[in-house]
């Protein structure tokens, strides 16, 4: 199972605590599928009625929490954000979200760099949701973080796995950093694929919260991480471009 920051957590799958129909809802779907790590939203969650109720269920849950700085349009929002999660939430790790364009929600590589910095140097456990860049990444690492979490595609959208040229790069390059790919995942199916390309957990929220029944579609994707992971350590065949029969020929009756 993979290990983020010395901490070894129980399953590949992390959910969002948001868009749920209830919190009944999310509740169920975090048992069902066996998920071992909450992302919350400060902001978000203390906006829309996440009272001490909410948290209480979310505490309840007994999974890893990590607080996110979702909505932050820049990097002193995400940094004060964050040390503001750190209080409230009594824990170092850090989603760390900075939106660099209102339409796409992409991560604003430049501000996410400098808030990474200031949020290392503070003593903070950083994950920082990026784009599938590679340079980024490197610049990422160098700055103390040692997790990256690389989008699938933009947040809400479903569109599963846009760039795999990037993303198999990524892996390829840093074959020892944890990766979670994060955001823009909409069916199990492609969950299964990251872990089939050697990425080490997902994260996702939209595909469950809106699904007719999310309970059932958090187990399928922690079904599908499990066949992905297991066909990852199985060694997959080569693709090739030439036919190459399955059955031998040897023995064959001559009509
Ligand atoms: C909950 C959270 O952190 C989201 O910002 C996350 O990136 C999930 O994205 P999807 O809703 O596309 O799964």
């Amino acid at each position: 199972m993979p290990v983020f920051y010395g901490t070894e957590v129980p399953s590949r799958l992390m959910l969002g605590t948001a868009l749920y129909p209830s919190p009944a809802v999310m509740a169920d779907a975090f048992r069902r599928s066996g998920a071992g790590i909450a992302t919350v939203s400060l902001r978000r969650e203390a906006g829309n009625g996440g009272g001490q109720d909410f948290w209480a269920l979310v505490a309840g849950l007994g999974v890893h929490l990590l607080p996110n700085t979702a909505g932050c349009h820049t990097a002193r929002e995400a940094v004060t954000t964050a040390h503001m999660a750190r209080e409230v939430f009594g824990t170092d790790w850090i989603k760390l979200e900075v939106i660099g364009n209102a339409d796409t929600l992409q991560p604003d590589p430049f501000g996410l760099l400098d808030a990474a910095r200031i949020l290392t140097d503070d003593g903070f456990h950083v994950f920082p949701y990026m784009t599938e860049d590679l340079v980024l990444a490197d610049r990422l690492l160098a700055a103390g973080c040692e997790v990256l979490m690389p989008w699938a595609a933009p947040i809400g959208t479903g569109l599963g796995l846009m760039n795999p040229y990037a993303l198999r790069s990524l892996r390829a390059h840093f074959p020892d950093v944890p990766m979670v790919i994060d955001a823009g995942l909409g069916l199990p199916s492609q969950a299964a694929a990251a872990m089939e390309m050697g990425f080490d957990a997902v994260l996702l929220n939209t595909a469950v919260a809106h699904a007719d029944d999310p309970a059932a579609m958090a187990e399928a994707f922690a079904l599908a991480l499990r066949a992905g992971r297991l066909a990852h350590d199985a060694g997959p065949m080569a693709p090739r471009d030439m036919a190459a029969p399955s059955t031998p020929l040897i023995g064959k009756a001559f009509l």
